[in-house]
C-alpha cells in the first residue's frame, strides 16, 4: 500500500539537519581514528572497551563522505559516493572472509604483517562491525541510486539492531564490570553505525520508514515523539538497574522490580501521550465543525452530514428532510439595536433550536441569519408539524428587545438527489415562498418541483426574496 503524506516542514528540517550533522561527525571521527591509529596518538576520546580498528575507522570515514554527498544533484559526485559505499562493502566483506576460517588472508592481515602486528593494534575490525558496515554500505548504495526501498530499509533495520545490541551490551558491561555479550564490537563503532544508518534514513526523509515520522499528521507527531524513547529507554533502564545492582548493592529482586515499574511507567506515559494527542485532535476537529457564535454545527459540518446521508446505500437509506430557516426582518433588528444585540438574538435562536429538536435531529448555522435543520425519519407530509413547533418556539420566546419571527422552507430527500445541492435548492425554493407569502410561516417543495442538477441555493448573503432560486421558478411562484 502506497500512502502519500503531507510532510511537516519542521520535521523535514530537523531530519536534514540531523543528516548533515551525522555525516560531519562520521567524517571527523573516522578521520581522527585513522590518524590516531596511524600515528599511535590519542585523538578520539576513549569511551572504554576496545579501540576502533583501522578498517572500521575507514568504513566510518568513507560512509560519512558518501552520506554528505547524497543531497547533491551532480551525477559524478553521486557516482563517487556510490564508489565509496562499494569500498565500504568491499572492506566489510574482506573482514568477514578473514573470519570465515577458509584460510583467506585479506587486506587487514596483510596490513597487520606489513605494519608489524604487536607494535600496532590489529587493523581488523570485529565480525559484527563487519556485518554492520556491509549493511550500512548496501543501504547507502541503494539510497544513492534510488533503488529497492524495502531492501534498503531492511538493511537499515539490521544496522540499527546491531548498533542497539552493542550499546545495550556496553551499558551492561559498564554497570557490571563483567564480560560483554558483544565484547568484540567497540562501543564507538556501535555509536557511529547507529548515527550512520539513521543519517542515511534522514537523508531521504520522504521515503520509507522516515516519511511516516516526517508527516504533518497525528501519526507523524506520534512517530516523532515516541519512536526514539521506545528504542532507547529499555537500553537506559538495562544500564541503570544493572548499575544499581552491581555498584550500589541493591538486591537483584529490587533492581528487577524497579526495572519492571519503570518499564511499565514508560509504557503508560507513551499511551497517555497518544491519548492526549488523540483527544486534542478530536477537539480541534470539533472546533472546525462548530459555529463559534451559536455553538451549532457549521456549513462545513452540514455538508459532511448531508454527504454521508445521501451517499448511504440507497436500499438502506432512511428518509430524512430539511428545514431551512431565515429570520424575518433581521436587518431592521440589527439596525435598531446594534450588531451585538443581533448576535445575542442569533445565539438565542441556536439555543431555541437545540431545545426544540429531538436528540437525533441536528441544527446547523448555514450562514448569516440562515439555519438548516436535518430531521431524520420524517417524510414531507410530516414536516409541517415539526416546522410549526419551531415557528411557535421562536414566536413565543421572550425576546428582550422586540419579538422575532422566522420563515421556514422544507424539503424531503428524494431518490434523485445525488448531492446536497438539489435538496438544499428545494428547501430554499420553499423558504422563498414562505417569505413571499407573508413570513412567519412554513412552505414545502416536493421532489419534482425543481430542475434536477441545479447548483444549490444562494446563501450566506443578504437575500431580497424578489427572485426565486434558479431552477425552481414555476414551483416557487405556485
Ligand atoms: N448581528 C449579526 N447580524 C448578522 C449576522 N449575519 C448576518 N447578519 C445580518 O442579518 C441581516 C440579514 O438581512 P436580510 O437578509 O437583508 O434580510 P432581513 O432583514 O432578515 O429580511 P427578510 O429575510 O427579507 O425577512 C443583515 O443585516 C446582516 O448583517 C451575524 O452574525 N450577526
Amino acid at each position: 500500500m502506497n500512502l502519500d503524506f503531507v510532510q511537516s516542514r519542521w520535521a523535514m528540517r530537523g531530519y536534514r539537519l540531523y543528516w548533515r550533522l551525522a555525516s560531519l561527525m562520521m567524517i571527523v571521527v573516522g578521520l581522527g581514528s585513522s590518524v590516531e591509529w596511524a600515528a599511535g596518538i590519542n585523538l578520539v576520546p576513549d569511551l572504554g572497551g576496545r579501540d576502533m580498528r583501522l578498517t572500521a575507522a575507514f568504513c566510518v570515514l568513507l560512509s560519512g563522505l558518501a552520506l554528505a554527498a547524497v543531497g547533491t544533484g551532480r551525477r559524478w559526485i553521486r557516482r563517487l559516493a556510490s564508489l565509496l559505499c562499494a569500498i565500504v562493502i568491499g572492506l566489510a566483506a574482506n573482514s568477514l572472509l578473514e573470519y570465515s576460517g577458509i584460510g583467506y588472508r585479506g587486506i587487514a592481515a596483510w596490513l597487520d604483517s606489513a605494519l608489524g602486528e604487536g607494535l600496532r593494534p590489529s587493523t581488523r575490525m570485529a565480525e559484527l562491525a563487519a556485518c554492520g558496515f556491509l549493511l550500512l554500505g548496501g543501504q547507502g548504495l541503494l539510497i544513492l541510486n534510488g533503488r529497492a526501498l524495502v531492501l534498503r530499509e531492511l538493511f537499515g533495520l539490521g544496522v540499527l539492531a546491531i548498533a542497539m545490541a552493542s550499546l545495550a551490551s556496553f551499558a551492561f558491561v559498564l554497570a557490571q564490570h563483567g564480560e560483554s555479550l558483544l565484547e568484540r564490537l567497540p562501543i564507538l563503532t556501535g555509536v557511529l553505525m547507529l548515527l550512520g544508518t539513521l543519517g542515511w534514513m534522514s537523508s531521504v526523509p520522504t521515503t520509507g520508514l522516515t516519511r511516516v515520522s516526517t508527516a504533518a499528521t497525528l501519526g507523524g507527531v506520534l512517530a516523532r515523539s515516541l519512536l526514539l524513547p521506545a528504542l532507547l529507554l529499555p537500553l537506559a533502564y538495562t544500564f541503570a538497574f544493572k548499575l544499581l545492582e552491581t555498584r550500589f548493592g541493591v538486591s537483584q529482586i529490587v533492581a528487577s522490580t524497579l526495572g519492571a515499574v519503570f518499564t511499565g511507567g514508560s509504557l503508560a506515559w507513551m499511551i497517555w501521550l497518544v491519548a492526549a494527542l488523540l483527544d486534542r485532535s478530536e477537539r480541534l476537529r470539533d472546533t472546525a465543525d462548530t459555529d463559534a457564535l451559536t455553538g451549532l454545527g457549521n456549513r462545513r459540518k452540514l455538508d459532511a452530514v448531508l454527504q454521508g446521508l445521501l451517499h448511504a446505500d440507497r436500499r438502506q437509506r432512511l428518509p430524512f428532510s430539511l428545514l431551512m430557516l431565515d429570520l424575518d426582518h433581521f436587518k431592521p433588528y440589527n439596525d435598531a439595536f446594534g450588531h451585538q444585540a443581533g448576535d445575542d438574538a442569533l445565539r438565542e435562536i441556536g439555543r431555541l433550536l437545540r431545545a426544540t429538536l429531538r436528540p437525533e435531529d441536528a441544527a446547523f448555522r448555514y450562514g448569516g441569519e440562515e439555519f438548516v435543520l436535518v430531521i431524520h425519519g420524517i417524510h414531507l407530509h410530516q414536516l409541517p408539524a415539526i416546522a410549526e413547533r419551531v415557528l411557535h418556539a421562536v414566536r413565543a420566546n421572550d425576546w428582550p428587545l422586540r419579538p422575532l419571527t422566522t420563515s421556514i422552507g422544507g424539503a424531503e430527500a428524494c431518490d434523485a438527489d445525488v448531492s446536497a445541492a438539489s435538496l438544499l435548492q428545494r428547501a430554499d425554493a420553499a423558504l422563498y415562498r414562505a417569505k413571499r407569502n407573508g413570513r412567519d410561516r412554513f412552505e414545502k417543495t416536493g421532489c419534482a418541483e425543481c430542475l434536477a442538477g441545479a447548483s444549490g441555493p444562494e446563501s450566506m448573503r443578504a437575500r431580497s426574496w424578489d427572485q426565486p432560486p434558479p431552477g425552481c421558478r414555476a414551483a416557487s411562484q405556485a
